[in-house]
């Protein structure tokens, strides 16, 4: 056991996909993954691992924001050995070529965050993906009925914003979309020398205001999911 994560040593599969929701965790391990059990319910957040073509992989809810993933990924990578780390999260658009249902693979993160200020007494860091799993996960992806594109995301500390100027200065300098995560994941894989990357659903668009309906999110996400467990799990 850690601190927030309930299960034995040898429970959690060496790959993980991270969804923010522990019950899109849930889902992910009901429709697909083989033999899956659940080995955390501390918090409520979900936590699952079964099989995906025969190889082990687990799933784990991370909660939202820099603080909620940083805690649970720590958790993996030291108490539990896992090396491979794919977050499966949504995003707002920020580039008007990008429209909802798009899939964004986040080759690195900027972000409001002061954690790497902090971590690296004030220089900047530039969190980036693994480069391993981010050419699996596009050769996955291209090829299904999906739009994908690879680019920068921005990690905020906020969802709602007083203002866009920011959001727009940012598309400016080719930023494609916002979420709340990644920098936390590249960077703490890095520090703990394993391989991690984003792969994201546009859920909605910030400028533009244009969202997804339930139906149409579920549909996406499943093939963001099946581009995630592709990548995890090529040799
Ligand atoms: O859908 P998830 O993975 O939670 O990701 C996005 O959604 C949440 C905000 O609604 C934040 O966690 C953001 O990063
Ligand atoms: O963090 C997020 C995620 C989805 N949509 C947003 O606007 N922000």
């Amino acid at each position: 056991m850690s601190v927030h994560i309930g299960a034995k040593p040898n429970d959690i599969a060496e790959t993980i996909l991270l969804p923010g929701d522990p019950l899109r965790a849930k889902y992910i391990a009901e429709n697909f993954l083989e033999d899956a059990v659940c080995y955390n319910t501390v918090r409520n957040m979900l936590g699952f691992t079964g099989t995906y073509k025969g190889q082990r992989v687990s799933v784990q809810g991370t909660g939202m924001g820099v603080p909620s993933i940083s805690i649970y990924i720590h958790e993996l990578m030291e108490s539990y050995g896992v090396q491979n780390l794919i977050r499966v999260g949504t995003c707002g658009a920020i580039q008007e070529d990008i429209k909802v249902r798009d899939v964004i693979i986040a080759m690195s993160s900027s972000t409001d965050s002061q954690v790497n200020r902090l971590r690296f007494n004030q220089v900047d860091f530039a969190p980036t993906a693994d480069f391993d799993l981010l050419h699996k996960a596009y050769q996955a992806a291209v090829g299904r009925d999906l739009s994908v594109k690879v680019g920068s995301v921005f990690t905020s500390d906020t969802f709602y914003q007083e203002s866009l100027d920011l959001y727009k200065k940012l598309a400016s300098y080719q930023v494609l979309a916002v979420e709340m995560e990644t920098t936390a994941l590249y960077t703490l894989a890095a520090q703990f020398k394993r391989k991690a990357l984003s792969i994201l659903t546009v859920s909605d668009h910030i400028l533009t205001g244009e969202a997804t309906s339930a139906d149409e999110r579920q549909t996406t996400f499943n093939t963001m999911i099946e581009v995630a467990l592709e990548a995890a799990t090529q040799k």
